[in-house]
């Protein structure tokens, strides 16, 4: 789905495509310097991560594993439920080794606050977070991240990843959507 396919459901592209790009080479050198020498799993965040996940572990120059975990907290609305369920866990053991979370986006921080306790508790050798987004004016808990791509509005946004009701994951830019599409 392109800009101009997006009808009358798009309110407006808040960070394109390129933005999105020369963020995630920033970051992948940062995290490079971080990590040199050393093994690094990287943990994507089902789903919303998958695009992150993909063009950040592209744009690597450590080698890296790659693992997932499915975990749910917004169902089919825009608020968080808070309540957090595990729909797939890690395939690996991760004691003793360095652990990437990579997300898409933090908003109440809940789902983080939840995932970082619940991956600490496993002894990783190190346990850090980077987002592509994150609303500094909802968040709920503080949770400590290492790297952030874009710091956002409190607005509810889809695109890369990121969905309303399981639609606009596929857009390849991050944008805000008119009102009308949920109910507003
Ligand atoms: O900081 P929070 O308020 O907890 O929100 C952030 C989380 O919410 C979204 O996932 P969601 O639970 O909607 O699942 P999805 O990734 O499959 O869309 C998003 O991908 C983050 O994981
Ligand atoms: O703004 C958002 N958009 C889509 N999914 C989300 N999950 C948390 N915040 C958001
Ligand atoms: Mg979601």
């Amino acid at each position: 789905m392109r800009e101009k396919d997006l009808g009358a459901d798009l309110h407006e592209v808040l960070i394109t495509k390129d933005e999105i790009d020369s963020r995630l080479a920033e970051l992948a050198g940062e995290i490079d310097a971080r990590y040199e020498g050393q093994d690094l799993l990287i943990v994507g965040v089902l789903k919303g991560a998958v695009m992150v996940m993909a063009d950040l572990a592209r744009a690597l120059a450590t080698p890296v594993t790659m693992d997932w975990m499915a975990i749910s907290s917004y169902g089919a609305g825009t608020q968080s439920s808070g309540v957090v369920r595990i729909l797939k866990d890690l395939d690996t053991d991760i004691k003793d080794k360095h652990v990437l979370i990579v997300e898409d986006i933090i908003d109440s921080g809940l789902t983080l606050s939840w995932l970082l306790a619940n991956l600490g508790s496993r002894e990783p050798a190190s346990l850090e977070i980077v987002t592509l987004l994150r609303k500094p004016d909802a968040a709920k808990v503080d949770i400590d991240v290492r790297w952030v791509g874009f710091d956002i509005p409190n607005e509810f946004v889809v695109g890369y990843g990121l969905d309303y009701a399981e639609k606009y994951r596929n857009l390849p830019f991050v944008g805000t959507l008119a009102p009308h599409v949920y109910g507003g």
